[in-house]
């Protein structure tokens, strides 16, 4: 960069950054922590730090609700001390956000290996009266939790999963190293950089019109029904991974679909989903099971999922036999309630 432009591109910055909002001053923030290591060292001196073991997360129960504890970097340090880990290991904590007066998070896994040496740790269960709370797996957490804790600690794990499936080189086969966000790893033989990855899934709400198709695959819990879900192939658009999903599930050609909205699923591993409407081919309603996908699908009337969806203890309803459907929390939820709210949802040819 030439100095004018260095001044230039400087002046411009001061002028317009008091233009700037706040979501997108928290933007460049965290832009810059990801960029450069210094400046994300030293916003671990005042950020506040969000724990794991074996990526379940720390909870605290506070009357009838569970939260998700924040720890200083001191606080970390203290009790990092006393866990008999060494405080380098706040090395392999990862940024997973920031609050709007730029007080950085970060995410660490007390559990997982690390570069520095755990053998001499105390166990969990101890770990946990000390830190007064207890490490929920995940998928049970995320459902006791408000949906901001939710979503950062959902983030948190995907990270920490991805880095510790990362810890090698797949061209060199050496450690590879992170930076100090965790936003990538760097193999220092040949300088390849790993970027955090998620794989595309497409989810669909298929309606007739009047009535919408469910499935359920037999890993679900028992009686629970969802929209149709599948990975995108590679070199697939997303129209196209809708309309090959519903035929290979059930045996369906959709001809209009619109998107709704995505969500990031960190189960099992990360998922982008991305949920839509389509509707299929006015008369071709035979639904043809792929029994090696789905245990069973079937077509479902407004009043049937309405009334599911007004369920608000899924549990209670194993027994008597009625279908239910997923938690708020999912985005096949908030697919189906739109549905109800809006039947006529699919606009776009597929
Ligand atoms: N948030 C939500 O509301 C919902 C989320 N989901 C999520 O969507 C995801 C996909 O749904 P699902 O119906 O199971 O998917 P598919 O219909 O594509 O079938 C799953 C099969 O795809 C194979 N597979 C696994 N990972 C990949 C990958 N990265 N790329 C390509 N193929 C893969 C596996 O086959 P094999 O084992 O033979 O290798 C797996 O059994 C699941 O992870 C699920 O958790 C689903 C419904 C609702
Ligand atoms: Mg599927």
């Amino acid at each position: 960069m030439s100095l004018y432009c260095g001044i230039a591109c400087r002046r411009k910055s001061f002028w317009s950054y008091r233009l700037l909002s706040t979501y997108v001053t928290k933007s460049r923030y965290l832009f810059e922590l990801k960029e450069d290591d210094d400046a994300c060292k030293k916003a671990q001196q005042t950020g506040a730090f969000y724990l794991f073991h074996s990526l379940a997360p720390l909870l605290q129960k506070s009357e009838h609700q569970y939260q998700a504890p924040q720890h200083s970097l001191l606080e970390l340090e203290r009790l990092l001390a006393k866990f008999g880990q060494d405080t380098q290991r706040i090395e392999d904590s990862v940024l997973i956000g920031c609050s709007e007066q730029h007080e950085a998070w970060f995410a660490l896994d007390l559990g997982l290996n690390s570069s520095s040496s755990i053998n001499a740790s105390l166990q969990k269960p101890e770990m946990e009266t000390e830190l007064k709370g207890s490490f929920m797996e995940l998928r049970k957490a995320l459902f006791q939790l408000n949906t901001k804790d939710a979503s950062l600690l959902s983030t948190a794990q995907a990270l920490l999963h991805w880095h510790d499936g990362h810890q090698f080189c797949s061209r060199s086969g050496q450690p590879t190293k992170k930076n100090m966000a965790g936003s990538k790893r760097v193999c220092p033989s040949n300088k390849i950089i790993y970027y955090p990855q998620m794989a595309p899934v497409v989810i669909t709400l298929v309606s007739d019109g009047t009535r919408c198709l469910l499935a359920r695959q037999s890993s679900f819990p028992k009686g629970m029904y969802s929209a149709l879900a599948g990975f995108c192939d590679i070199g697939e658009s997303l129209e196209e991974a809708v309309r090959r999903e519903v035929a290979e599930e059930v045996g369906l050609e959709v001809e209009r679909l619109q998107y709704s909205a995505s969500q990031h699923w960190p189960f099992p591993n990360s998922s982008l989903m991305i949920a839509c409407h389509a509707t299929v081919k006015s008369g071709q309603t035979e639904i043809q099971v792929n029994l090696r996908e789905l245990e069973a699908a079937g077509w479902f009337s407004h009043d049937e999922v309405a009334t599911a969806l007004r369920r608000n203890n899924p549990y209670t309803q194993q027994q008597n036999g009625t279908f239910w459907l997923p938690p708020k929390l999912a985005i096949a939820h908030q697919l189906i309630k739109e549905w109800v709210e809006k039947p006529n949802c699919s606009t776009l040819p597929a």
